[in-house]
Parts: structure tokens; sequence; C-alpha cells
């Protein structure tokens, strides 16, 4: 777990970090957005020790990062910005395993890695790992900053606006990809952006930043539903708000027992995923299944439509 304790940054008596305490629970994604000079980078760079904080503390796991060794920590840390930071006169695999080299993988270990690694991100080792950053296309430099982050198996990897300089399709497919990694290999991620659309994708807890401070930390669903501030209903945005929430919730909580006609959905599809489904195919009802294909039970189109109501005002 990363923990933060009263953590505050200032410049010149300015807190552009201001006595933040939150916590980010292990394997989790947590994205933080803001606008811009709301100090999500200085926030970020605190965790790695690339800024030291004016008071307060970060801890990881329980111990304070200003009591462990800079630069084994930073090692142990995967971090990626936006424009990648690929050393260009080397190549892609070169780059990939330039920290387990750091820490004395024997070269077949490394090797194997890095293969590994490119072959998560759909990139061919053979093809791929002998090129020269200008070699590879904006998405291709992408994944390669991801698998160099990855590359010693970090428990936290942070990333600052890393799909920012990506095209809209890119960038959708390398959001797949990273809640795919995620996944795969329960890394705590925490990541930066000013999109709202990417954090309320990828983030299982979203902190909206606003000078210096969290003006709201909570799950993607209630950053929707129940914004605590004006900003954060800003930054949320009116349009299309039902279809969002819809889109932030699984079938599974929502399924009924019996049976219905035709394919089903996953129990992992989101809401808006099955409704579109049941315009689609003209249906009212949809059999729900698992991962192996075994029928859980059905999901109703009432119960989707309640489920994007918003929430009686109190
Ligand atoms: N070294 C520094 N000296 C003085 N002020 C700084 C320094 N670094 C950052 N700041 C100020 O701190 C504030 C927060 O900066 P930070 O980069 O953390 O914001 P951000 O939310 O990441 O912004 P962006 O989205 O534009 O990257 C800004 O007002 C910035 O000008």
């Amino acid at each position: 777990m990363i923990a933060f304790e009263a953590l505050t940054k200032s410049y010149d008596g300015r807190n552009v970090v201001d006595n933040v305490t939150a916590s980010f629970a292990t394997g989790t994604i947590t994205a933080v957005v803001g606008t811009s000079g709301s100090g999500k980078t200085t926030l970020l760079r605190m965790i790695n020790r690339l800024i030291e904080p004016t008071t307060g503390c970060v801890q990881i796991n329980g111990r304070d990062v200003s009591e462990l060794p800079e630069v084994a920590l930073r090692r142990s840390i995967g971090y990626v910005i936006q424009g990648y930071g690929l050393f260009p006169h080397w190549t892609a695999a070169r780059n990939i395993g330039v920290v387990p080299r750091l820490l004395g993988w024997r070269t077949s270990e490394i090797e194997a890695r890095t293969a590994e690694l490119l072959r998560l991100l759909q990139l061919d080792p053979a093809q791929i790992g002998p090129r020269y950053p200008h070699q590879l296309s904006g998405g291709q430099a992408q994944r390669i900053g991801v698998a160099r982050a990855l590359a010693a198996r970090p428990d936290v990897l942070l990333m600052d606006e890393p799909f920012g300089a990506l095209d809209p399709v890119i960038r959708r497919q390398a959001q797949r990809d990273l809640s795919e990694i995620q996944h795969q290999l329960g890394t705590t991620i925490i990541l930066v952006t000013h999109d709202m659309n990417e954090a309320l994708r990828l983030g299982n807890a979203i902190a909206v930043m606003r000078d210096g401070r969290f003006e709201q930390f909570a799950p993607p669903s209630e950053i929707v539903c129940a914004p605590a501030t004006p900003f954060v209903a800003e930054l949320v945005g009116e349009e299309g708000r039902a279809l969002r929430l819809l889109s932030l919730t699984p079938v599974g909580p929502h399924l009924r027992t019996g049976e219905a006609p035709g394919d089903p959905v996953a129990d992992t599809a989101s809401l808006s995923d099955a409704l579109s489904e049941m315009i689609w195919t003209g249906r009212d009802r949809l059999p729900v299944a698992d991962r192996s294909g075994r029928r859980l039970g059905v999901i109703e189109r009432a119960d989707i439509l309640s489920a994007g109501r918003r929430a009686a005002p109190v």
C-alpha cells in the first residue's frame, strides 16, 4: 500500500501540494486528474523521490520512502512519462533491459524478460527488439516505455500522462493494454492524466486535484453520481452521465436467476455493453456467462435502466 501523510511541497512559500493524506490500495489503479498546474506531477514525483516533500511523508508498505536508499527506491518503482524518455542511441531491447542490467541480472535473464514483455505488449521481439527509437511509431515507443518501466517487476508503477501523445485509436488500445497488464501482474498503478474520460475508464479510484489538494478521492461511479464539489461536477461534465455510469458498472451484481435465448454477455461486461447488445439484437433480457462460458443467469433491461438513474436526492 502507498500512503501519504500530510504530504506538502512548497515553492517560494506557496503550497503546490497541500497537506494531502490518502492511501492507495495494493493492486489497484488510481487516476490522479486535475487541471494544469494543480500539483499532479509534483505529487507523483514525491513517491519516487525525484522531488522531496517540504513536510509530511510518503510510505510504501509502511516504510517512509525518505529512509530508503534513493537509487534502490527508484529502481524498484516503474516510471513512465509522456514522450517515453527512451535512450535514442539504444535499441528497444536495450532500453527495456536498462534497470535489470543495473540490478546485475544475467544477460540470459534480461533477454528472456525483454522478450516476455514485448510479447505481453503484443510486439514481436525479433522484429521490434533490434529497432532504435526513431524506427518506432509513437504507439510502439509508448509500449517500449511501459515495458521498460515493468522490466524489473516493480510492485508500483507511476505514470505521468503516459498516453498524452497518442492518437485516439492507439490511445484506447494502450489503455486496454494497461488494464490487461494490471489484471495480469497485480501492479499498484498511479496514473496522472488531465483526461477525465481516461481516469473514469482506467481508475479503480480517482483523485481529483485542485490547487494542491484532493478535492475528491472516490471510486469512479461515485465521482460521476455524487461529485463532491462544483469543480468535480464540471470536470465530469453533464453530458451522457447515465451512459457513463452504466459503462462503469459490471453486469455481475445485477444478475437475476433465469434463462434467456441467444448469445450470452460476460458477467464482467459493463451494463452499457449489455444495453447496447440488447438494442442491437432486439432483446429485453440476455443470458450471462462467466469467462469459462458457464451460464450464471440473466440481465434484464429494466434493471439496467434503473442502474443508470440518478440516486434519489436526499
Ligand atoms: N521547481 C519548481 N519551482 C517553482 N514552482 C514549481 C516548480 N515545479 C512546479 N512548480 C509549480 O507547481 C505547480 C504544480 O506543478 P505540477 O507540475 O505538479 O502541476 P501539474 O498538475 O502536473 O500540471 P500539468 O498538468 O500542466 O503537468 C505549478 O504551479 C508549477 O508552476
